[in-house]
């Protein structure tokens, strides 16, 4: 029983082929290569194909022309795998992020600032009892750099790692927008800072240039939105004792 799990973002699909809570294969594809799913399913036969998708309707039809069956994209409900959604219209929330609360509740008990570093970075804070708070949308930081140099007229596509204190044009942008992520990932972390077991869970394509500049209690996950998906897919199996309702 081979399931394919998606989680199509701003900039990549990831993708993992799982059998009975084992991983087979796993990857991860820039938009302009996802015929080559193809590919990936050969041979495996996968009987579902559950997934996140946040980058468009072209994204999600690219991905179903690849695929020999149609993918089920996960909607955000009220509640799933022991995980509460308190957005003011649960249904708004993306659904790479309800994944990767579930995959981070599942991954870690008590209370987690879980953070998704891709195209948008998301902070988002995860409560003991694992209600879903809250949480901030702001640019990646690849995405940071990429706006100074579109939108101003004398700074370039910086590349390159932070500094302490930079004394140049591209150190002052690098360190600005990983110090702009981590300042931001700091902050938030101060709703849960004080309980016991308080953790920050980092995921996401910025991940490795963000963590080293954090000063929290930091575990990297890099994978958490196709845990999630994996954790719900295995729900489902079971019968969806938590939620029956997981899907749209
Ligand atoms: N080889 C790479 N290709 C694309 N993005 C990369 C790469 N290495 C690091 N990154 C960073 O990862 C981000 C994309 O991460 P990812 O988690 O795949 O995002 P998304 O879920 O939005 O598609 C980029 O914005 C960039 O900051
Ligand atoms: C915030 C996001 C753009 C992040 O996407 P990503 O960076 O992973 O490509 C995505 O989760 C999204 O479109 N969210 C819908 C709005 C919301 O969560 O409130
Ligand atoms: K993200």
């Amino acid at each position: 029983m081979t399931h394919l799990l998606i989680d199509a973002g701003n900039t990549r699909v990831k993708w993992a082929l799982v059998r009975h809570g084992e991983w087979l294969d796993h990857g991860a594809l820039e938009h302009h290569r996802i015929a080559t799913l193809a590919q990936v399913t050969a041979g495996h036969a996968p009987v579902g194909v559950l997934g996140t998708n946040v980058a468009g309707a072209h994204v999600a039809e690219a991905i179903a022309a690849a695929l020999p069956l149609a993918p089920r994209w996960l909607t955000p409900r009220e509640r799933c795998c022991g995980v509460i959604n308190r957005y003011d219209d649960p249904a708004q929330l993306g659904a790479d992020r309800w994944a990767a609360l579930i995959g981070a509740r599942a991954a870690c008990p008590g209370p987690l600032l879980v953070v998704g570093a891709g195209t948008a970075t998301t902070v988002d804070v995860l409560s003991a009892e694992g209600e879903f708070l809250g949480g901030l949308i702001l640019p990646g930081e690849a995405l940071m750099r990429r706006s100074l140099a579109r939108d101003t007229a004398g700074l370039p596509l910086a590349e390159g790692d932070p500094v302490d204190c930079p004394r140049n044009t591209r150190d002052a942008i690098v360190t600005g927008c990983l110090q702009a992520q981590a300042g931001a990932i700091e902050r938030m972390f101060r709703h849960i800072g004080e309980q016991p077991g308080a953790l920050c869970v980092l995921a996401g394509g910025a991940a490795e240039r963000i963590a080293p500049l954090l000063a929290l209690p930091l575990r990297r996950i890099d994978d958490l939105v196709l845990r999630g998906l994996a954790r719900i897919a295995a729900d489902e199996a079971a019968g969806g004792a938590d939620d029956k309702r997981i899907l749209g």
